[in-house]
């Protein structure tokens, strides 16, 4: 039995915008998907739909065997068995912890008594025993937190979804949330659906990432899988800042178009065998950071642009033949204006038809985790 699903799920808002096109999506009891995409893909809207605050229209959610949402029925969202936190304002300021946390077994007529002991059970679950009478304004984001996520599993709900649960927070709390998180939501056995902006806590946190652009789901898998098999250069692209390079296969090996890089095929794998294209045919191929090794060499044809200091290696962004590509090789270092040369060790292998209109149009938006960098602004990976 799976926990949610959507069949053939989509949501048009009243102003006609798309927020979901065809979703179809099973999550399995108890297992921890986390949702990621560039802003407006639709993660949001696939969220709300579960929880009930927004109706498909077309298509139906069921959470374990009960459909709870089709364009002509919707259940509403505090009797679908969920718990939910949101990334800002999930506590009540003018109530204290104790009752924030047991509004909803107020609201489902549970006794005062029975009441008070599950607020303390649940308080001791997020860390924070003995605080029913604190004033919110006086616990730190990280308490709020917790408490938003106490109030959240107090019910006991089937499937707890988290939009940006924990993404006002600053690091190092942020990361100790998430492994305390994922350790409770284990140990409840709970669904969970996580939104979030930020790719690495997606793929440390999650069974399954769910990859969504333009309201489409563009991939399901473990992180291991969407890293090593992403089904298109998007999905390259997005999670890995792959850079994206077109060329042509030639016998034996990867000729780029624009770019003295010859790539042997040994080196790299087909994203999907069965579209493999065959020597004499157009490709792309998708190099991820990790795989690009940058060897200082005064006669290189390349240049570092830019260095970012990185805790197992230097973030180099490297110009090569009118091109920038970014480089992420562990144990590397290396500063900017260094004359070098570049090899590529892996890379994934695309046919045309696996990005239909890819070769034309490269999508512009600059890669989230470089927004506040010095990084260059365009995007990497695209031929310029
Ligand atoms: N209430 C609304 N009315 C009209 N259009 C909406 C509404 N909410 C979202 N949309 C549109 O639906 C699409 C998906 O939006 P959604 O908020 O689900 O994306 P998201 O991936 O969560 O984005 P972000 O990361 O920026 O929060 C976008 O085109 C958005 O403009």
């Amino acid at each position: 039995m799976s926990s949610v699903s959507l069949d053939s799920v989509s949501l048009a808002y009243p102003g006609g915008q798309l927020g979901l096109a065809d979703v179809d999506l099973r999550i399995g009891d108890g297992e921890f998907v986390a949702l990621v995409g560039p802003s407006g893909s639709g993660k949001t809207t696939l969220l709300r739909t579960v929880a009930g605050f927004v109706s498909p229209t077309t298509g139906t959610v069921s959470i374990g065997d009960a459909e709870v949402a089709s364009p002509n029925r919707s259940v509403e969202p505090e009797r679908r068995g969920l718990g939910m936190v949101f990334q800002q304002h999930a506590v009540w300021p003018h109530w204290n912890v104790g009752r924030n946390i047991a509004y909803p077994l107020q609201r489902a007529g549970v006794p005062r008594a029975e009441r008070r002991r599950r607020v303390a059970e649940a308080l001791d679950l997020v860390g924070l025993p003995g605080t029913e009478r604190r004033d919110p304004a006086t616990l730190s984001g990280g308490q709020r937190q917790r408490v938003a996520i106490a109030r959240a599993i107090i019910a006991r709900p089937r499937v707890l979804l988290l939009d940006e649960a924990l993404s006002a927070l600053d690091e190092p709390l942020r990361d100790r949330l998430r492994l305390e998180l994922r350790a409770l939501t284990d140990s409840l056995g709970l669904t969970v659906l996580h939104v979030t902006h930020d790719r690495s806590e997606a793929l440390a946190l999650a069974d399954r990432v769910v990859v969504l652009d333009g309201g489409r789901v563009q991939q399901v898998g473990a992180p291991t899988d969407l890293l090593d098999r992403p089904a298109t250069p998007f999905v390259a692209r997005f999670l890995s800042d792959a850079a994206i390079v077109r060329g042509v296969l030639a016998p034996g090996r990867f000729r780029a178009h624009g770019l003295p890089l010859e790539i042997p095929l040994d080196r790299i794998a087909s994203a999907d065998p069965r579209t493999r294209p065959r020597s004499g045919e157009e490709a792309e191929l998708a190099i991820q950071p990790e795989h690009i090794r940058v060897i200082p060499d005064a006669a290189g044809p390349a240049t570092v642009e830019s260095s970012l200091f990185g805790r197992s290696g230097d973030e180099l962004i490297v110009r090569w033949s009118g091109r920038t590509l970014r480089s992420r090789m562990p144990g590397a270092r290396c500063s900017a204006g260094t004359r070098v040369r570049v090899e590529v060790e892996r890379a994934v292998l695309f046919g045309p038809e696996q990005e239909p209109g890819a070769a034309t149009a490269p999508p512009q938006e600059p890669l989230p985790e470089h927004r506040a960098s010095t990084a260059p602004r365009q995007p990497l990976g695209t031929v310029a």
